[in-house]
C-alpha cells in the first residue's frame, strides 16, 4: 500500500464516522458536501470526524483509488465505505443510513 492509502486505512479503521468532504462541518465549500453533512446531522450523529480534501490534494486523489469511486464526499462507517451524497440520500429516505450509523429510534 502507497503512504497515501495507509494513512486514508488509518484514518477510516481508527474512527467509526468519517466524511471526506470539501470544507468542514462547518464550511462546507461544495454543496454536495455540504448535503452530507446535513444528512449526517439528521441522521442525529454525534462522532463525526471529517476530513477536508481541499487541505491535502494527495489524499484528494488517493480517496478516489481507496474504495473505487470518482467523487467527493465520501462516507465511511466503521471501516467501510457507504457511498457519496447520492447515496447517503437514498439511504437515508429508505432509513437505512440510520441503520448502518446505529442512530435508528
Ligand atoms: N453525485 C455525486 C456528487 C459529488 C461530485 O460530483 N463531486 C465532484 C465535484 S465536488 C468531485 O468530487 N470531483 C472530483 C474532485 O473535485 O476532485 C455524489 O453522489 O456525491
Ligand atoms: S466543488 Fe464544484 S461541484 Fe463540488
Amino acid at each position: 500500500m502507497s503512504d497515501v492509502q495507509q494513512r486514508i486505512d488509518d484514518l477510516v479503521k481508527s474512527n467509526r464516522v468519517v466524511l471526506f468532504m470539501k470544507g468542514t462541518a462547518q464550511f462546507p465549500q461544495c454543496g454536495f458536501s455540504g448535503r452530507a453533512v446535513q444528512i449526517l446531522k439528521s441522521c442525529g450523529v454525534n462522532d463525526l470526524k471529517t476530513f477536508n480534501v481541499l487541505e491535502d490534494e494527495g489524499v484528494r486523489q488517493g480517496i478516489k483509488e481507496y474504495a473505487n469511486w470518482p467523487t467527493i464526499p465520501q462516507l465511511y462507517v466503521n471501516g467501510e465505505f457507504v457511498g457519496g451524497s447520492d447515496i447517503m440520500m437514498e439511504m437515508y429516505q429508505a432509513g437505512e443510513l440510520q441503520q448502518v450509523l446505529g442512530t435508528q429510534a
